[in-house]
């Protein structure tokens, strides 16, 4: 919030002030900008991109209201993948076209841009505008944009500026730095619901991406916890999101994109683990086959890394019992033969054993090896460089929650108890629930992520807790059965019991009263989740509209579940839209066969009349402002 001593230093004239008047009544009164929601990216970088790139379909939207009736389905199907790939289609055009139809395919193609862009830009202001451009083309850029071509001599100095761009040969560059400034304006601010990381290939380039537009933020999911909790020094969050890592064949994030080594793993591995089925690469993506040396040495590391966690939980669970996990304590109740398990009162034979490191008199005793695997891995997390400029973004732009122009964002869940009164985790000796949870749960995280050299910590601890504890809000289930699911045959075992907020938030009473309680009007928010992939025949609308989820299944190994390829919401000046994506195949294949993969749009919400920017968190700042501006300009009149 601007304060009143800022803007007297600011503006110091009359003229100054009442310029600045000005400028923000008009941006009130501009439409309320496009807000597009996205969850559970999971590390899918090419789905991800497209997404953004084609603006949630809203790309092809503004071509089709811009041009009406001037393209051929065709052209204008072309002019859209210009505008997704720029680089790629005028690489492609250059393959196809010399000489004078080359020549004709920039100068038409530049015009073209040029009035899209001014169609995309009548929303906003024109300093925004400029921010959206690359510095080095903002010159020319705006003389082609401002320019009223109404006297043959403007008309004839606009032409000359596009003779000359061509002839420079700037004309690549300026394609594609405009089509990215319209892909910008097209959606001028992200909110990604959580789970950027874990099960997909490339989650360190999706980061990257939201670092270059920077009009982002980020909901904690509870697999970001791992990457964040890995940085701040938690070896249980590290065994977890290694063990995730071998289990989809996305080891070489980390050493190649992390740079963290994991040879002492992989020979560790090799000497005490074999070939195991049930710990073999889940390869659902379809990708390039991996050799059966590959497969074993994956298998192997990925049996190591999950006994390590297995044993990292027992020590942690027993000095927090506040935690109240015990229920979670497994390894103690194997059988001294390894054969068996006694747990909720049955026995259950054990498959796919992976034992032979386990001491069943001490079965969390790390072996002095593993000990060692685990202080030489928590030392390489807490040193990568990119890890950490990338996390730092991540805890920079994110929280457990967000309030945003009157929604609530939040991965998971809020905790409730049966009777829908909300669920208490006690820590110190105060029993924290509600918004206050998500509160506690947030300071503790970032004194963690401050202190990555303190690694027993409460505050580490509860890293784990957001991870995989009964009241997180991020995980939202009792029990996280991975133990059960390697190694129990009887799937009544791996079910893991959701809290009861997920049956009520169907509920519109339920919902309005999580919006009263996180300080919002209750009437008119949503609630809007991400981290339960919402299943093929399943509505993501629930609650007469006002609870969304957006977990469609970017990640490709739950499509089968989904049956699409994920959602965005879209919030603009008319309402709110959902928009529903094909599961999306390659990037090439989208290039080559220009495939878009958004299939429908549903509207969640239309306003009865367009809303502006006063109506937004941004124009209530404003409005603040626009007060103490009056109020500077009678003092400084005197
Ligand atoms: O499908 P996988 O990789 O075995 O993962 C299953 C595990 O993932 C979880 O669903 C958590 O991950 P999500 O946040 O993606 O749901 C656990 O509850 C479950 O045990
Ligand atoms: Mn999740």
């Amino acid at each position: 919030m601007t304060t009143y001593a800022e803007l007297a230093m600011k503006y110091q004239t009359v003229p100054a002030v009442a310029t600045e008047m000005v400028n923000l009544n008009a941006i009130l009164s501009l439409p309320k900008p496009t807000e597009a929601f996205m969850s559970d990216i999971h590390g899918e970088y090419d789905a991800f991109q497209h997404v953004l790139r084609n603006g949630s379909g809203n790309v092809k939207a503004k071509i089709r209201d811009c041009f009406h009736d001037e393209m051929t389905e065709q052209t204008l199907q072309e002019f859209a993948f210009l505008v997704y790939y720029p680089s790629e289609r005028v690489a492609a055009v250059q393959q196809q076209l010399q000489g004078d139809a080359l020549q004709q395919w920039y100068l038409t193609t530049i015009q073209r841009l040029v009035r899209l862009l001014a169609f995309t830009a009548t929303k906003y202001t024109r300093s925004k505008v400029r921010k959206a451009m690359a510095p080095e083309f903002v010159y020319i850029t705006e003389e082609l944009l401002y320019n009223d071509a109404d006297t043959p001599d403007k008309l004839d100095y606009y032409w000359q500026i596009i003779k000359r761009v061509i002839a420079l040969q700037q004309a690549d560059g300026w394609i594609e730095a405009t089509c990215r400034t319209i892909q910008r304006l097209t959606v001028d601010h992200i909110h990604i619901v959580g789970d950027i990381y874990d099960r997909g290939p490339a989650p360190d380039q999706v980061v990257e991406s939201l670092i270059r537009r920077q009009t982002v933020d980020i909901q904690w999911g509870n697999h970001d916890i791992l990457w964040l909790g890995g940085a701040a020094g938690s070896a249980l969050c590290i065994a977890n999101l290694i063990r995730i890592s071998a289990r989809y064949n996305n080891l070489a994030i980390l050493e190649d994109a992390y740079g963290i080594n994991l040879r002492h793993l992989a020979l560790f591995a090799e000497r005490y683990y074999q070939d195991n089925p049930a710990f073999r690469p889940n390869m659902d993506r379809n990708e390039t086959q991996i050799s059966v040396a590959e497969r074993d040495q994956i298998t192997k590391i990925h049996q190591a890394i999950s006994i390590i966690q297995f044993k990292l939980e027992g020590p942690v669970i027993q000095r927090r019992p506040e935690f109240e996990m015990t229920h979670r304590l497994v390894l103690e109740h194997i059988s001294h033969d390894g054969q068996s398990i006694h747990l909720n009162g049955h026995d259950y034979p054990l498959i796919n054993g992976a034992f032979q490191t386990i001491d069943f008199d001490h079965p969390y005793a790390l072996l002095p090896e593993e000990q060692e695997l685990v202080d030489q891995l928590v030392t390489a997390f807490t040193h990568s460089e990119k890890l950490r400029r990338h996390l730092d973004f991540i805890m920079a732009h994110g929280a457990m929650f967000l309030r945003y122009n009157g929604n609530l964002l939040l991965h998971g869940c809020v905790p409730v108890k049966d009777d829908g009164t909300f669920a208490g985790l006690t820590i110190n000796g105060k029993t924290y629930s509600g918004q206050a949870l998500f509160e506690v749960l947030e300071r503790n995280l970032r004194l963690a992520y401050a202190h990555p050299e303190n690694k027993n910590d409460l505050a580490t601890d509860l890293l784990w807790y957001l991870w995989t504890g009964p009241y997180s809000p991020l995980f939202g289930k009792h029990d996280m059965t991975t133990f059960e699911r390697y190694f129990i045959d009887d799937n009544a075992t791996h079910f893991e019991t959701p809290n009861p907020y997920y049956a009520m938030r169907h509920d519109r009473d339920f919902i309005q009263r999580l919006l009263k309680e996180f300080g919002l009007n209750p009437q008119t928010g949503h609630v809007i989740n991400g981290h339960t992939p919402v299943k093929k025949g399943d509505s993501p609308l629930m609650a007469a509209n006002q609870m969304i989820v957006i977990d469609g299944g970017f990640s490709k190994p739950y499509q089968k579940t989904t049956g699409i390829g994920g959602y965005t919401l879209l919030d603009n000046s008319y309402g709110m839209q959902l928009v529903t994506h094909q599961p999306f195949t390659s990037k090439q294949a989208a290039i080559a066969n220009l495939t878009d993969i958004v299939s429908t749009k549903r509207v969640v919400q239309q306003e009865l009349h367009r809303r502006t920017v006063a109506e937004t968190d941004i124009g209530q700042e404003i409005i603040a402002q626009l007060t103490m501006l009056g109020q500077l300009l009678s003092d400084l009149r005197g």
